[in-house]
């Protein structure tokens, strides 16, 4: 049976430029128990889970697993499984396969993948592509991911989000099941009544300050309850009330009674021969309670210390005004200022919770007394950071250490051969890279290795995947020489889940580690084998020719397995009862013929010839007299978007409308010749790294 751990955090801040995020969290959490994670949308809950997982830095503090860091867990899979997000996972590949890739990478039986998607309910749906899954299917699939390596703790990012009633029935039952095995289940919401039944202990936090820790009994104070007490025979019932010494009060439901609780009271009636017909605790209504918890209307002794000195931001209902904070008070380390109120002026940069950058309107806030300059702030309980013993920690280039981490997330064991091991290392390759050119983070479109600045998009999904900008070729040939392009990356989706991307084989001409997003989407385009992939199939007659990436000489071991796995699970076909038609269209050739006829009139006008075609990228392209499917599949297709060669490829292509029967390449180079559009495809942060099942299918609409 799977150890549960002792989940703890250590005086957790992490700002993102002028937000804090979260605010000296300190808080257990138990083995043996679901504890649920709660607070309003933009509390800190995603931020703190995500410093658990080592996928954000804290900027001060620490969060532990069984008092280990998470990127010092020999067997993290075995030890943490973790879903922040139910939607990344890749559109264009089966439940079955995502789940066995996994299971390879970490070196786990592949049995236990039926057994997981046994556990969650999705053995039927298992050979269905997840383009095609519903929020619920998907949220089963992060589930079934987390429970792959039998691990003893289980962290879920509001894993109700898209049940029906049933599922979130079943999602209660199981996380309760999963508990009393001696787990321990760490499961964030942003609603109370959505955990309440499940969990046996709370922690809340409201503008990433705890504001509670205990149990759902805990959350009112016992002042606040009475309990009610009724019987058939009331006057009896009165009567040994008071020779028992007991007020109560009379009301139309029963006699209420404060101060003693229902077990004393249903000894008494005992004692007397009285029969009850009722006997029940009432008090606040807990949702009432977590409200005021949130607002700052209420404050809990179990987390008093921290949030001492009463934010005045919060009694005044202005949540713009702690969420813009102010860099004084950060600067003078006086979190409990900034929160009070300290006036701000001007808009605040703040990033919303979907990661797009937004003003948050200039909010007044007059101080409070504990805005006080001389208010001396209590000190946060337990918020003291240790000094972290390792220096290489202090590095501030957070996609190097994203990469790291990732590494060591999916390796399933540190040093462990064969899969895990090249892809852990292909990891530890761009972290190294990250780490030189962290300075280029930003002009180089790496998203996710920026600073902590607001709007930077700090999560770890993009850390593998470049995002190229014009001038991106000559960085990464000239500034940024691979010495050996990584045999298979990482994609790690803003949630946390992970994608294993199989990289093109290096040359000296291109940065081939930038075309392995691109070599991943076009690897679940080729065993559907659908005709306009892209415009890579026209563009290989006028470049050099290409190494193939796929082609078992140049493939790693490991990536043709990986490869060989999706294609024996992905199914080619859609079920006869799929309910999602049209993620499966596959084009006929009349759809060619149309597409081919209509984008000879686009591209006369947008697409200008190119007057003076690059020499180096060899002849015009031979005129094609129809679109032919299997040429366009052509496996060197992956390359073309990503790489210097494709630019050129495209130009040639904006010609072709001119040559008779090219139409049909001119409206595949139409879609191959937006490289920006192809990455944002990668590193969307709704599906990890694509956009839309279309978009590796190969024209699957
Ligand atoms: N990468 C980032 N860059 C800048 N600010 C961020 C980033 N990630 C989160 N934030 C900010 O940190 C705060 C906490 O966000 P977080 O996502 O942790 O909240 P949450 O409690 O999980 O919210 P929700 O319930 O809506 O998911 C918010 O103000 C958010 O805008």
């Amino acid at each position: 049976m799977p150890e549960g751990q002792l989940l703890e955090f250590s005086g957790v801040t992490k700002r993102f430029g002028a937000v804090p995020a979260v605010s000296g969290l300190s808080a257990r959490v138990e083995p043996g128990r679901v504890t649920g994670f709660l607070g309003p949308n933009g509390a800190g809950k995603t931020t703190t889970l995500r410093i658990l997982l080592g996928l954000v830095r804290a900027t001060e503090g620490h969060a532990t697993i069984g008092g280990r860091r998470y990127t010092d867990l020999a067997n993290p899979l075995q030890t943490v499984g973790a879903v922040l997000e139910a939607s990344s996972f890749h559109p264009g590949r089966t439940g079955a396969a995502h789940l066995t890739i996994y299971a390879q990478a970490a070196r786990i039986p592949r049995s236990r993948v039926d057994e997981v998607l046994e556990l969650v309910g999705l053995t039927d749906a298992a050979g269905r592509k997840v383009g095609g899954y519903s929020l619920g299917m998907r949220q089963r699939l992060g589930v079934a991911y987390a429970l792959l390596g039998d691990p003893g703790v289980l962290v879920l990012d509001e894993p109700a989000n898209g049940l029906d009633p049933e599922g979130i029935r079943w999602m209660r039952g199981f996380l309760r099941e999963l508990a009393a095995e001696g787990r321990t289940v760490l499961v964030s919401s942003h609603l109370l009544a959505e955990v309440q039944q499940t969990v046996d202990a709370l922690l809340i936090i409201s503008r990433g300050r705890l504001v509670f820790q205990g149990s759902i009994d805990e959350l009112a104070d016992t002042s606040e309850y009475a309990s009610v007490v009724d019987a058939p025979d009331r006057a009896a019932l009165m009567a040994a009330l008071q020779a028992a010494d007991v007020r109560f009060e009379v009301l139309r439901s029963g006699l209420t009674v404060r101060g003693t609780d229902p077990v004393a009271l249903g000894a008494i009636a005992a004692g007397a021969g009285v029969a009850l017909s009722s006997l029940h605790r009432r008090g606040p209504a807990l949702e009432e309670v977590f409200l005021e918890l949130v607002n700052g209307t209420r404050v809990h002794a179990s987390a008093a210390g921290v949030v001492a000195g009463a934010d005045a931001a919060a009694a005044a209902g202005t949540d713009a005004a702690a969420a813009a904070g102010t860099d004084a008070a950060a600067d003078a380390g006086t979190d409990a200022a900034a929160d009070a109120g300290a006036r701000v002026n001007g808009g605040a940069g703040a990033v919303a919770g979907d990661g797009a950058r937004t003003e948050v309107p200039t909010a007044e806030v007059e101080p409070g007394p504990e805005a006080d300059p001389d208010h001396e702030p209590e000190p946060e309980s337990g918020s003291e950071p240790e000094p972290d013993p390792d220096p290489e920690r202090e590095r501030t280039d957070e996609g190097a250490e994203a990469a790291l981490t990732a590494a060591a997330l999916d390796a399933g064991a540190a040093g462990a051969p064969g899969a895990a091991a090249s892809l852990g290392a292909a990891a530890e390759a761009w972290a190294a890279g990250r780490a030189d050119h962290a300075d280029e983070a930003g002009a180089t479109g790496v998203r996710g290795a920026a600073s902590d600045e607001v709007g930077a998009d700090e999560t770890v999904e993009p850390e593998f995947v470049l995002e190229r900008t014009p001038g991106d070729e000559a960085r990464d040939t000239s500034e940024r020489p691979l010495t050996a392009a990584p045999a298979a990356a990482y994609v790690v989706a803003g949630t946390g889940v992970i994608d294993i991307v199989p990289a093109a084989a290096p040359k000296p001409s291109d940065a081939s580690a930038d075309a392995a997003p691109q070599a991943d989407a076009e690897a679940e385009a080729a065993p559907d084998a659908d005709a306009d992939t892209s415009a890579g199939g026209d563009a290989a007659p006028d470049a050099e020719p290409q190494p193939d990436p796929w082609a078992p000489e140049d493939a790693d071991p490991d990536v043709e397995a990986i490869a060989a796995v999706d294609e024996e699970l992905s199914t080619l076909e859609p079920p006869e009862d799929d309910d999602r038609p049209w993620e499966h269209y596959s084009k006929t050739d009349a759809d060619l013929e149309a597409d081919a006829f209509f984008a000879a009139f686009d591209s006369s006008g947008d697409a200008e010839p190119d007057p003076a075609p690059d020499p180096e990228s060899g002849p015009e392209p031979e005129p094609r007299p129809d679109a032919d499917p299997e040429h366009d599949t052509s496996p060197t297709a992956p390359e073309a978007p990503a790489s210097p060669g494709a630019e050129a490829s495209a130009s040639q292509e904006a010609e072709a409308p001119a040559s008779p029967g090219s139409e049909a390449s001119a409206s595949q180079a139409a879609e191959a010749s937006d490289p920006p559009e192809a990455a944002a495809s990668v590193t969307s942060p709704d599906h990890g790294h694509a956009s839309a099942p279309g978009d590796h299918e190969g024209g699957e609409r």
